[in-house]
């Protein structure tokens, strides 16, 4: 009887590689009907019942009974209670990697601008924070302190008056450091809700949880395909499904260590996805061996076998040159360049969600506390879409002011162009401030 192997080998050379790379990238999840179907229906039953519906859909899929819908939300003095009550080896960690991910987010504060030209005309843009965002904590097969800080602290440095965080309680376990995160980065609500439910109930609003401007955060294939699917109604930040990593190795880093790095990735889910590439064949063997060697060891071996043998591959090609055209082909979550020269590499490279530089970068430290933010884009939207920052939280207002000199001068160009498009009110409206 043949065992389905680890993972997959390819090799650039074969006939067959496009085709069987092709078939690893796409994430099913995403063209399924069926997750779709689901979805929708989730959408439109919280959409007309509200609480009901949600109370509805986190007993059937968290296994949560809640007697009432003001049991959805944690007060804020419980957040407060769990960050007191946390051992000070935590407290510390978390208060570390917030200040770093606070002092690393604040450099992107963009502020407003304006420039004047000769004839007193001003024109400027305004940066103005979201009034209300969700943000959407995963919590299904993990929980994820470390998201909160990512989603809430952007957030708060870029002004966000109200931060409204969803999170599900599978079996009503809630997770203390999720909490305590909450607390310490300024997170204003909290609803034990998660999935399509929750992001619908974002969007719309429910009669407990209040409708948001922007809905924010990665999560699983069902809370990806919500978040697609009520764009829109609400702003988005990007679709962050499942992790990714794709490590470039050039022989020359411990193959232990990039078993490990890969199993970093696949042990979030089994829809996850880890890939390496090399051209050193003898290097491909050893870390295929650690892969084995190691794989026993780990405590969710069994969510990192089904993540690497559906997803994963171990990639042998012909060079570094053909190594960077496959990241560009790939746009992974996550890339690694373990190689010598990995700051000349990465300046070749054009689509990655987040580049880590150098056989000592382990991509775990970028998911918790290097300061960059840890939600990224995934399955191929590195080509078009950015980490979540503060950016994320604002938008912008054009400012227009002519004065009368400008006006004139303007109002001729303006003219010209609106009589061409047979718009003619525009164009009186123009020529009316005209200085004659
Ligand atoms: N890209 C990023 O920045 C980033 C960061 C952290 C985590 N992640 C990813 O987020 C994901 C988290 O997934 P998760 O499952 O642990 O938590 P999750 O919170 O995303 O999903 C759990 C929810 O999924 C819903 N659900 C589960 N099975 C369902 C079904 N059969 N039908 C309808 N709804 C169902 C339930 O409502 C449940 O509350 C992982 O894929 C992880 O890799 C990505
Ligand atoms: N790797 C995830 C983003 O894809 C982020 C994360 C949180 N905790 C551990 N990892
Ligand atoms: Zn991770």
């Amino acid at each position: 009887m043949s065992q389905t192997p680890t993972i997959a080998r390819l090799n650039t050379r074969d006939a067959d590689f496009d085709a069987r790379l092709d078939a690893l990238l796409a994430w099913e999840g995403v063209s399924d009907h069926s997750v779709a179907a689901r979805v929708d229906e989730i959408l439109a039953a919280v959409r007309q019942r509200g609480d009901a519906a949600l109370i509805e859909y986190t007993q059937r899929f968290d296994r949560l009974t809640l007697s009432s819908a003001a049991d959805l939300e944690l007060a804020g003095e419980r957040l407060a209670a769990a960050y007191a009550g946390l051992p000070d080896a935590q407290r510390d960690a978390l208060s570390h990697a917030a200040e770093r991910i606070r002092s690393y987010h604040e450099q992107q504060k963009p502020g407003s601008w304006h420039y004047e030209e000769a004839d007193g005309t001003l024109l400027g843009q305004k940066v103005t924070p979201l009034e209300r965002v969700g943000i959407y904590v995963p919590g299904g097969k993990a929980a994820y302190p470390s998201s909160v800080l990512m989603n809430a602290i952007p957030a708060q440095v870029a002004g966000v008056a109200e931060i409204v965080m969803v999170v599900p309680t599978p079996d009503g376990v809630v997770n203390e450091l999720v909490l305590a995160a909450a607390h310490l980065a300024g997170v204003h609500r909290v609803f034990c809700v998660g999935g399509a439910q929750a992001v619908a109930a974002l969007a719309y609003g429910t009669e407990s949880v209040p409708r948001v401007d922007k809905i924010v955060g990665p999560g699983n294939i069902y809370v990806a395909t919500a978040k697609r699917a009520v764009f829109g109604q609400v702003g988005i930040d990007m679709i962050a499904g499942p992790s990714e990593i794709l490590v470039v190795s050039d022989g020359g880093t411990d193959p232990e260590w990039l078993a490990l790095d890969l199993f970093s990735q696949a042990e979030h889910d089994e829809d996850a996805q880890a890939i390496l590439v090399t051209w050193d064949a003898e290097h491909l063997e050893a870390v295929h061996a650690a892969i084995e060697r190691l794989l026993p060891t780990l405590e969710r071996a069994e969510i990192i076998r089904q993540s690497l043998s559906r997803r994963g591959a171990l990639v042998l090609c012909d060079g570094p040159e053909q190594a960077v055209a496959l990241v560009d082909r790939i746009a992974p979550e996550h890339l690694e360049l373990s190689v010598a020269a990995p700051r000349e590499m990465a300046e070749q490279v054009r689509h990655a969600g987040a580049i880590f530089m150098g056989r000592y970068t382990a991509e775990a430290l970028g998911d918790y506390c290097a300061g960059p933010n840890h939600v990224l884009p995934t399955s191929g939207t590195a080509r078009f879409s950015s980490p979540l920052g503060v950016y994320d939280f604002q938008k912008r207002s054009s400012l227009i002011e002519c004065s009368a000199a400008g006006a004139d001068r303007l109002g001729r160009t303006a003219s010209v162009l609106a009589r061409g498009e047979s718009l003619t009110a525009h164009a009186r409206s123009a020529e009316s401030r005209w200085q004659r």
